[in-house]
């Protein structure tokens, strides 16, 4: 039951914003809205405005201004306080933003615009220069130089991701720590610029704190560009690639930038190197009226959390419930020129398009605030409808003070821009917002102030009692221990003065009560402090031991971090080798490829050479071929018109053969030599006669050979017979006739042969050829005493062709030579030997180099010619 009341009542200490309704209507205060006026750039330049009190400026129409003839009336604004250009930045910084940061260490939200034309001085204001620094830095110092000594250790205070903050234990909050300076040492970067260091006897001290708080100070740094939000301070890539961040409500209705990244920071300079790290990564485009111009919105937003210690005045109350969290927010808003006087294009007109959108919106907004304020009405104010307005919805609608710059330019080219600011200026100075209210959660919880010096005291009494000059010390133990004011005035100068001793007596006794009281509070505190003491020694043996582990964690993590230098060293220098081999490997892979790329030129080009001579070769042979077919062509009409002769031969002879038959005694007698044969003889040559059938030899004969018959000499009677079918007997005299009788082996014989090999044989090699032994070898048959002599009686030719297989076939004509009447000579062909040779490759059963004999007919009782395998 005791701690849901105390829960009750923690949340009630809470500082969140809070409705308006709930305030009285007192604790309304307007927006400040202060006017800075910039320095002329050149001294030519015209001014459209004057300051004609501290708070008010008249803006003139200048002649060039586009609604001149429209507006030829000077115009009056008011402000809190109008600055001149002579005004420095300490100055404007006392007047305007240290009223706001003795707010925030006094635990109230601050909103600070800066608002104008491009160029006006808005980032000059709020930022400042190198050794001319603005509001934002001077915040920074004044906080830190006022809240240095109550500083809570660094992660104590740890952002909940939810716009709230956690309490951690010290223990917590070290071990964070050391981590943090493990992470430092692996490179982290620092983004100081060391320019906007103040002197320290420029830097203001804010009054007011207090003491018994710890305070810690996170910083965030958000642009919104193009009406979208991103973190400047988020770990990862920069520029247009940051990812969008969305604006959510907390659980106390409070706007942020959810997972914004705050950085808790410990000094000033800790703060601006967050801020120049957020400055790198901020948009600055150029415009035609601004070499640096700024395209976006940039809030830079200081939260301070404040929480009491507890009674001892050491630690911070674990309890996020008592933490009190306060936010300034400065922002730099971009610029609110013209677009067509930019001469914007493009990616540059959408920026200003959703810049001047934004900036409207922030005009509809105040405005429909102030229509409600001043009517009374309840009507909708459309702060979403831009993020910065969304952002900073709490500041019109809940508390905190807001406070406004309006930066100007007075150069009549600014006139028509700076009009529209000084109207939105004026009536942004007309709404009012809720006054901050502060609640002290410590004295709503019972605790005494002084609790941090009384402690500090306490320590110092503590290690000064024991030293000898300990008796000189002055210590003011008084907040402490005290029994009472000092005692009166004892002197008793009179009788009378039993006042006096009853003074004393009720001041003793009241010393004596306080003493008795101070002993009970002592004893109890004594208790108190064995009993924490117990509990220390006992957190103190946890911590011991939790620290051996650790250090023997570290000593393990050492090791191993030592073994995985030496692995990576080794990983290292074997990557570096492989990369050596992989470039030479690299670098020869590609003088080969270089290599193969030559040679496949080189064969591409012998493969368009060979095709070049085979198409040449081609056309040749194709010539050759054609006047082959042509010459094969004339051939064959030749052996047709020599066919056609030897048909007419043919029937000559068998008209002679016939008239042989009809007239056979008449043609014997006629021969002489016939004579003296006998009846057998003649039998047998009419045998051979019949044998030799006319038709066989010569159509067995070649073409050549027919020639012979034809170039032989012919006798007149044979002529006879071919002119004149009935010749008479007696001119048939001079007919050759075979004699068979003379045939004998084809080769031992013993004649004289006449061998007639035409052609250049292919030797033939595995097969015998006949034995003829002595024979004259003739090639042509040119001269007719080759064969019409005396001796020769024999004639044999020799011819090769090629079957219809392909194979070569030998053939042997044989005849017997019969000298004619006419000195001349006939050949009687009476036999043929024909010789295949197959390869054996041909024919399986043909192998073992077998030679076939075909068509041989030889005359009875010959042997036949032997083929022997070679
Ligand atoms: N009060 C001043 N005293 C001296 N110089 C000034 C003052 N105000 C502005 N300037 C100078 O004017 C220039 C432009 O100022 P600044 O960049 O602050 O303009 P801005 O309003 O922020 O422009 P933008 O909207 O483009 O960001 C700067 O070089 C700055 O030094």
């Amino acid at each position: 039951m005791k701690s849901a009341k105390s829960k009750q009542r923690l949340n009630e200490l809470r500082t969140p914003a809070r409705s308006r309704q709930n305030l009285a209507q007192g604790d309304k205060a307007p927006v400040q809205v202060f006017c800075r006026l910039r320095p002329m750039q050149r001294e030519s330049d015209s001014p459209c405005m004057k300051i004609i009190s501290p708070t008010t400026v008249l803006l003139s129409p200048p002649a060039i201004a586009i609604n001149y003839r429209n507006e030829t009336k000077s115009m009056k604004y008011t402000f809190k306080e109008v600055f001149p250009p002579e005004t420095n930045q300490q100055e404007l910084f006392d007047r305007v933003a240290l009223p706001l940061v003795e707010g925030l260490i006094k635990g109230k939200n601050g909103l600070l615009f800066t608002y104008g034309v491009t160029g006006s001085g808005k980032t000059f204001t709020m930022t400042g220069e190198p050794q001319n620094c603005g509001i934002l830095p001077r915040c920074l110092n004044a906080i830190f130089k006022t809240i240095n000594d109550y500083q809570a250790h660094k992660y104590v205070f740890k952002p909940d991701n939810m716009n709230m903050f956690d309490v951690q234990s010290e223990a917590e909050a070290m071990l964070e720590r050391q981590h943090e300076l493990h992470k430092f040492k692996t490179g982290k970067k620092n983004n100081s610029n060391p320019d906007l260091a103040m002197s320290s006897s420029d830097i203001t001290k804010v009054g007011g704190i207090n003491e018994d708080n710890q305070y810690g100070v996170f910083v965030t740094y958000i642009e919104i560009y193009n009406n979208s939000v991103f973190d400047l301070l988020e770990d990862g890539p920069t520029g247009r690639n940051l990812p969008v961040k969305i604006i959510r409500e907390d659980a106390a209705h409070n706007m942020y930038v959810h997972g914004v990244t705050e950085v808790e920071t410990k000094s000033a300079e800790e703060a601006f190197d967050a801020f120049y790290l957020g400055l790198k990564r901020k948009r600055m485009a150029h415009t035609n009226l601004n070499a640096e111009s700024s395209r976006s919105h940039s809030v830079f937003t200081i939260r301070l959390v404040q929480a009491p210690v507890d009674e001892m005045g050491e630690a911070v109350i674990q309890n996020k419930n008592v933490l009190s969290i306060s936010q300034l927010s400065l922002v730099d808003l971009a610029g609110s020129e013209r677009t067509n006087r930019t001469k914007n294009t493009g990616q540059r007109l959408r920026e200003a398009g959703n810049i001047n959108k934004s900036l409207m919106t922030l005009r509809t907004c105040l405005e429909a605030l102030r229509e409600n304020q001043i009517n009374g009405t309840n009507n909708m104010v459309p702060y979403r409808e831009s993020k910065i307005t969304h952002l900073f919805k709490n500041f019109f609608e809940g508390e905190g003070q807001v406070r406004m710059v309006v930066c100007a330019n007075p150069r009549a080219e600014d006139y028509d821009e700076t009009l529209q600011v000084m109207r939105f200026a004026e009536m942004a100075a007309e709404v009012e917002v809720s006054k901050p209210q502060v609640i002290d959660v410590a004295a709503n919880m019972g605790l005494m102030s002084g609790r941090r010096k009384a402690n500090k005291l306490f320590y110092a009494a503590r290690d000064n009692i024991a030293r000898p000059e300990a008796k000189d010390l002055e210590l003011d133990l008084g907040l402490v221990y005290s029994l009472g004011p000092d005692f009166p005035s004892l002197e008793l100068n009179s009788s009378q003065a039993n006042h006096i001793t009853k003074e004393l007596m009720a001041h003793l006794e009241m010393r004596i009560s306080r003493r008795e009281t101070l002993k009970r509070s002592k004893q109890i505190k004594d208790e108190r402090f064995r009993s924490s003491l117990l509990g220390l020694e006992k957190d103190s043996m946890e911590i011991r031991s939790e620290n051996q582990s650790l250090k023997a964690q570290l000593m393990d993590s050492d090791r191993r971090i030592r073994a995985l230098e030496d692995r990576l060293t080794t990983t290292e220098n074997a990557s570096m080798s492989f990369q050596r081999k992989l470039t030479e490997m690299t670098e020869y892979t590609s003088a080969l490829k270089r290599e193969l790329q030559e040679k496949d030129l080189l064969l591409n080009q012998n493969k368009l050479e060979k095709e070049k001579q085979k198409k040449i070769l081609e056309r040749k042979y194709n010539h050759k071929i054609a006047a082959e077919h042509e010459k094969a062509k004339e051939i064959n009409s030749e052996n047709e018109k020599l066919r056609n002769k030897v048909e007419e031969k043919e029937n000559r002879l068998r008209i002679i053969d016939k008239a042989l038959h009809i007239d056979r005694g008449d043609a014997i007698g006629d021969c002489q030599n016939t004579q003296t044969l006998g009846p057998q003889r003649n039998e047998n040559a009419a045998q051979t006669n019949r044998d030799f059938t006319p038709g066989s030899t010569p159509r067995a004969l070649p073409a050549h050979l027919l020639t012979l018959f034809s170039s032989c000499p012919q006798t007149r009677e044979t002529r006879d017979t071919r002119d004149n079918r009935e010749t008479p007997a007696s001119s048939r005299r001079g007919v050759a006739i075979a004699n068979p009788r003379h045939r004998r082996s084809l080769s031992a014989d013993g004649k004289v042969w006449v061998e007639h090999a035409p052609n250049k044989l292919v030797p033939m090699g595995t097969v015998m050829k006949p034995n003829i032994p002595s024979s004259k070898v003739v090639n042509k048959l040119t001269n007719v005493k080759d064969i019409a002599n005396s001796k020769t009686s024999k004639y044999c030719l020799i011819s090769q062709e090629q079957d219809t297989d392909g194979e070569l076939e030998t053939k042997v004509y044989k005849g017997d030579v019969v000298p004619t009447c006419g000195g001349g000579a006939q050949v009687i062909f009476n036999d043929v030997e024909m010789l295949k040779q197959f390869s054996p490759n041909r024919d399986r059963r043909n192998a073992g180099y077998r030679t076939k004999f075909q068509g041989v007919t030889r005359p009875a009782g010959e042997t036949p010619c032997r083929s022997q395998l070679s």
